[in-house]
């Protein structure tokens, strides 16, 4: 158990813009070169040791350049599941009987020297194998995960502090918040290296040991997270890192007595299987796995009459073309009423069309290409049925080209059937749909767009009238669980707007914030009677 220290006060890092001419643009520059020259292996990282099993080799590429390999990478085999699973097993008394403060001390110097030294190399690592551009890159690779892991600190030791009110004469109660019962299982998607930074560390620093399974998609940015990690005095075998597609990971992870946990961010589908694969299970395993997972979205922006429309024609341009809708927050449905639109249409058709769109490399680019040829099919796939579709018109983009890279257009669709498809499922891509409607049925469209999806993750609201925006936020409280007011879906700061959904959007434990971070503890009572009775008697029976 830990002494009562206090821990630094978490504020959000500063977002630096990388305009021509600034430091950082030329350390930036000059770390993308080099990576973009280098072709790194990227083996497993299990008990402290870089392992290649040379197994299955796959090759990293650059998405806008997909000829262009970035890395080697090693796909886990069961062998290597085994080891990272034993890995965390072992590791585990060593990393619960250190304090927090030096379990912390290692997250918060994490922090710091990505915030400095490492910044440009995850920055670069995240522009080059996830094609994000600079600003998204930034935001993501350094200042979210920075936020992250001072935040986590901060909330931990605020877990760590609650203790039981109340103390009858002559006992002392206690809270033991113990790490969980087990080792945790971290999954993690393809475009964000924050998360995929956070769902290892955040169990890690509660006193959990974890097997870490990233995206093959992001894995050359987790590979310089683990080294960082290194760096900031992780011990071997906390968090063991196993690359691959996770089948041969899970088929060792969740068939283990000893799973507590799994802290997933991904598709719905994926985490759908998971949880089915743990209840097939659940009858052999020690304890109760913690299911934790944040998962697909259908981000909307539902523009009333009142509306400015230079907000809401940037909370659309912003909020789904940014790293090209590959956000889960992304707005990707978007209802707006006919007034406005007569007005704004024409703009919003032409601000599409001119958004510049080519490799990361180059910084004048808005965005780049979509993160593989999967999601290249099924953007090619949504846009071809929208030019088939009579009541789809499809006002900008609508073409795509893998010649090179994976290059999508940045797509606008107008949709006279608000249940349309477009309306309903994930495309994950730079497609927004946008149903216009009559100014007087703001009411039936807030209720119809309520729950014409299962997802219910980010929305926003765009208005001046406050009855308007009172009756959105009332009708709409199940519909996210990031709801914004005159503002894009995307772009949650941790310690500001706690992220996550709910419904088939995830289990809402909100990354990055103290309910998160409870699920990976599991309270022990502790009671102390300092002069315990020496009779089993009671009065009454006198
Ligand atoms: N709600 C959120 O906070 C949030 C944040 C980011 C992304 N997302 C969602 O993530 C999705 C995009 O990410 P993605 O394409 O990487 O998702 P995905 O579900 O395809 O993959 C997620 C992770 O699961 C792994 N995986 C797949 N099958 C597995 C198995 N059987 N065992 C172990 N691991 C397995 C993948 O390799 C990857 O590491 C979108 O649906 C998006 O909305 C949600
Ligand atoms: N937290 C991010 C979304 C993460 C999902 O991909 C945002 O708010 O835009």
């Amino acid at each position: 158990m830990d002494a009562l220290t206090a821990v630094p006060s978490p504020t959000n890092e500063p977002v630096l813009d990388h305009a021509s001419g600034s430091s950082e643009r030329a350390d930036l520059e000059r770390r993308v070169a080099q990576l973009w020259n280098e072709k790194h292996d990227l083996p497993h990282w299990i008990g402290g040791r870089q392992v290649l099993g040379g197994h299955s080799r796959t090759e990293v590429t650059a998405p806008f350049e997909h000829r262009h390999a970035l890395g080697v990478l090693d796909g886990a085999t069961e062998a290597e599941a085994r080891a990272a699973v034993d890995a965390a097993k072992a590791a585990a008394p060593m990393w619960r009987g250190l304090t927090f403060d030096d379990r912390a001390a290692i997250f918060l110097k994490a922090a710091d020297l990505l915030s400095g030294p490492w910044r440009s190399t995850l920055n670069a690592a995240t522009m080059l194998g996830q094609a994000k551009t600079a600003i998204q890159a930034e935001i993501d690779a350094a200042c979210e995960l920075i936020d992250f892991w001072r935040f986590n600190v901060h909330f931990a030791r605020t877990i760590l502090g609650e203790q039981p009110m109340v103390n009858a004469k002559g006992v002392w109660n206690r809270s033991d918040h113990r790490p969980l019962d087990g080792f945790v299982y971290a999954i993690t998607p393809f475009n964000f290296t924050a998360i995929a930074g956070n769902l290892p560390t955040a169990p890690a620093l509660m006193g959990n040991t974890v097997v870490w399974k990233p995206s093959p998609a992001q894995a050359l940015a987790a590979h310089f997270t683990m080294a960082l990690l290194e760096e900031a005095g992780l011990p071997p075998g906390v968090i063991n890192l196993v690359h691959g597609d996770g089948v041969a990971v899970s088929n060792v992870a969740l068939a283990d007595q000893d799973l507590a946990g799994i802290h997933f961010t991904g598709s719905t589908g994926t985490f759908r299987k998971l949880w089915r694969a743990v209840g097939e299970n659940i009858a052999n395993y020690r304890s109760y796995p913690r299911l934790v997972g944040e998962t697909g979205g259908k981000g909307f922006i539902l523009a009333h009459p009142s509306a400015s429309a230079r907000v809401l024609r940037t909370a659309m341009l912003r909020g789904a073309f940014e790293y090209q809708g590959q956000k889960c927050s992304a707005a990707s449905r978007a209802y707006v009423p006919r007034s406005i639109w007569s007005g704004l249409r024409d703009d919003v058709v032409a601000s599409t069309e001119a958004l510049t769109m080519g490799p990361t490399t180059d910084f004048a680019n808005f965005m780049s290409a979509v993160i593989d040829s999967r999601a290249f099919a099924t953007h090619k796939a949504a846009i071809d049925r929208a030019h088939a579709t009579a009541s789809v018109r499809v006002l900008a983009g609508g073409t795509y080209d893998d010649s090179v890279g994976y290059y999508v257009r940045p797509t606008l669709l107008e949709v006279a059937d608000p249940g349309d498809e477009s309306f309903t499922t994930e495309y994950f891509g730079p497609i927004l749909a946008v149903h216009v409607y009559p100014d007087d049925e703001y009411d039936s469209v807030v209720r119809q767009l309520e729950s014409v999806t299962d997802y219910a993750l980010t929305g926003a609201v765009i208005a001046q009238d406050r009855a308007a925006i009172a009756r959105a936020t009332e009708t709409l409280r199940f519909a996210a669980g990031n709801f914004y007011i005159n503002d894009k879906p995307t772009g949650a700061v941790v310690g500001q707007q706690p992220f996550g959904g709910s419904r088939a959007s995830g289990t809402n434990d909100k990354a990055g914030a103290a309910t998160n971070l409870l699920r990976w503890t599991s309270p022990r009572s502790i009671k102390e009677t300092f002069v315990p009775p020496t009779h089993h008697g009671y009065p009454h029976m006198e």
